[in-house]
């Protein structure tokens, strides 16, 4: 799978929000999309899932995202929403379930492929044991592992998932970006908007740091998680040690 960003332009209720980003992602890869509030990261994810007006090119695999064919799109990106919720009374593996459905000729009911896939993502997000339980009765954090659950059913080579640790316990945030990686190492590409830096950095293989629309910095998470860049794109000193699993970033003051 390749990924190529060339020259994204993107406006929203007419303020220029992304200003001429490019970038190339090729093969298995978990990048991890930093910065900070109102940086444009949601933006981005949402015009590489074609879900937003943009000016610009991106494509996947040499073809135009806009140019495919929803259903081919729907099983090529999976999209999982910052904050995403379920509305419905459903049960756990019905919602799970809808992650098969670009998967799924009219009509027909789900293969023995689907109902794999199923399985395997509800145990990957820890979420079997809730199989049953209507989704609506569950809490916040168990509540969003099934939402990913339902993104992972998709089997997309490109998933795009926005802030998915954002109310899970640590236990949970763990398992989350151990579950991100596996799904890279089985030869797919990942791109989560992140906020907890250190674990975007023991993750992720590469970084990409957004402030205002451009991006400031891309590469290693070491190169990327600069004092220099805490100070200059977050506005905050933070304290930087250890190396690969146990990088950590603890920002501690900020910057005026
Ligand atoms: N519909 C809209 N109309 C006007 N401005 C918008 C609209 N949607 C988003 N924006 C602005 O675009 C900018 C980028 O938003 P985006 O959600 O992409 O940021 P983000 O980096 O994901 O931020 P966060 O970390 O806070 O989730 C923000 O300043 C936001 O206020």
């Amino acid at each position: 799978m390749e990924l190529r960003v060339e020259n994204l332009r993107a406006s929203l209720g007419g303020a220029r929000v992304l200003r001429r980003l490019s970038f190339d992602a090729r093969g298995p890869s978990f990048i991890g999309l930093v910065g900070p509030n109102g940086a444009g990261k949601t933006t981005l994810i949402r015009a590489v899932a074609n879900l937003i007006p943009f000016e610009g090119e991106i494509s996947l695999d040499g073809a135009p995202v806009d140019s495919v064919e929803p259903r081919a799109r729907a099983k090529k990106i999976a999209y999982l929403a910052q904050g995403a919720e379920s509305h419905w009374p459903l049960s756990v593996e019905r919602v799970v379930a809808l992650g098969r459905l670009p998967h799924l000729e009219p009509f027909r009911a789900a293969s023995p492929a689907d109902e794999v896939a199923i399985e395997r993502a509800m145990e990957l997000a820890d979420v079997t044991r809730f199989r049953d339980r209507d989704v609506l009765t569950l809490s916040g954090g168990e509540r969003a592992r099934v939402l990913l659950a339902r993104a992972l059913a998709v089997e997309a080579e490109l998933l795009l998932v926005d802030e998915p640790v954002a109310s899970l316990d640590p236990y949970h945030q763990l398992g989350v970006m151990e579950v991100l990686r596996a799904y890279v190492d089985q030869g797919r590409m990942v791109i989560a908007v992140l906020h907890d830096l250190s674990l975007a950095a023991r993750y992720c293989d590469r970084l990409i740091l957004l402030d205002e629309g451009i991006i400031r910095a891309d590469g290693g998470p070491a190169e990327v998680l600069t004092a220099e860049t805490l100070r200059s794109v977050y506005r905050v000193e933070a304290l930087i040690g250890g190396e690969g699993r146990g990088f950590h970033v603890q920002p501690v003051k900020r910057v005026e």
